[in-house]
């Protein structure tokens, strides 16, 4: 049997905000949305590969906060987990340094605004409940 890989996502939050990023890479992918993050690499925990993607990709300073119950399946053999972020005090902004082209921090109001990966639709939608939580 093929060993899962997974793929950590960043529900990256700010002042109620989440952070969405465009691809730009590889081409079935690239004008889609998604939640910043990448492939765990072996021997490393989720969170600190969130921590590790989100310095490489965005240029910020993390702490991982609670993982978001559920796991969606992506192309084979990567499935998705969702883990909440906040930046550090004194992290730089976020900019769109590696594999995207584009950020938006969403509100709750404009979170369907993007075009998010289909894959990434399920992951969305458990995050909107906890963002609606008061
Ligand atoms: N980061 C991220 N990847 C996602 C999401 N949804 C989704 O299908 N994917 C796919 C795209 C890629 O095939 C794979 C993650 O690859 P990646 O390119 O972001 O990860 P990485 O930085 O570790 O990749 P690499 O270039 O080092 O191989 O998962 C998502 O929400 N976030």
């Amino acid at each position: 049997m093929t060993e899962r890989i997974v793929v950590v996502g960043a529900a990256l939050l700010d002042d109620g905000r989440l952070l969405a990023a465009r691809r730009s890479a590889p081409p079935e992918l690239a004008g889609r949305w998604e939640l910043p993050g990448g492939k765990v690499e072996p021997g490393e925990t989720p969170e600190a590969a969130l921590v590790r993607e989100l310095r490489e990709e965005l240029g910020v300073e993390t702490e991982t906060g609670e993982r978001v119950p559920g796991e969606w399946p992506l192309r084979a053999p990567y499935v998705l987990k969702v883990w909440t972020a906040h930046l550090l005090p004194g992290s730089p902004a976020p900019k769109p340094l590696q594999d995207h082209d584009e950020l938006r921090w969403l509100t709750l109001a404009e979170l369907w605004d993007v075009e998010w990966l289909d894959q990434d639709v399920p992951a969305v939608q458990k995050i909107e409940g906890r963002l609606r939580l008061p």
